[in-house]
């Protein structure tokens, strides 16, 4: 079983993994659109964390990892834990960076879909940054969250050009120096 991780699952990895490919799925684009209250924010004070729309000309850069066999079933339900907080299982075809490796169908991925509990949806990107800027869980600062991404993605597809990630972790670097002058 393979888990294609395009949020905090490309750079907290913590569960067990036998292999991991960096590639990308198509049709979809990441997005500050999932509110967290059980990570990045609190019940009534949500952080924001990534989700997946469906955009026809859309490509999100990540990593897919491959369960460790015999272990599918504990590590599932610890990513089905982990993920509660509005996303649901979806299949995906992922595509290796790797050309030597064929395309991946039946690649499971987390997405929060925008009927779910949680969802917040669009805003202009200076509401986002200074919702992030705020916001803090059980899993510490939703900056934190929002920096470990952007740099994980550097390091590992330099190429890839995520305007809204990228926008935002300028915005929200700042407005953390606006803060301290
Ligand atoms: N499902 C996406 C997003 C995962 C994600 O960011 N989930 C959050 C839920 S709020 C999480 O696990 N956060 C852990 C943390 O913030 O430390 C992925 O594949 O990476």
């Amino acid at each position: 079983m393979w888990v294609f991780g395009y949020g905090s699952l490309i750079w907290k990895v913590d569960f067990p993994y036998e292999v991991k490919r960096v590639g990308f799925i198509k049709g979809f684009s990441r997005r500050f659109w999932q509110g967290s209250t059980d990570h990045r924010g609190v019940p009534g004070k949500p952080g924001r964390v990534v989700t997946l729309i469906e955009d026809p000309e859309g490509c999100v850069w990540g990593v897919a990892y491959k369960l460790p066999s015999g272990r599918e079933k504990e590590v599932k339900e610890y990513l089905d834990y982990r993920e509660k907080g509005g996303y649901a299982v979806r299949m995906v075809t992922f595509h290796p960076k790797d050309a030597e490796h064929e395309p991946m169908h039946d690649t499971l991925l987390y997405i929060g879909s925008c009927d779910n509990p949680d969802y917040l949806g669009p805003a202009p990107l200076e509401m986002i940054a200074q919702q992030i800027m705020k916001s803090v869980g059980p899993s510490g600062r939703n900056t934190e969250y929002l920096f470990e991404l952007a740099e994980a993605l550097r390091q590992l597809v330099p190429e890839d050009s995520d305007d809204h990630l990228f926008s935002l972790e300028r915005m929200v670097k700042d407005l953390l120096v606006q803060a301290a002058e």
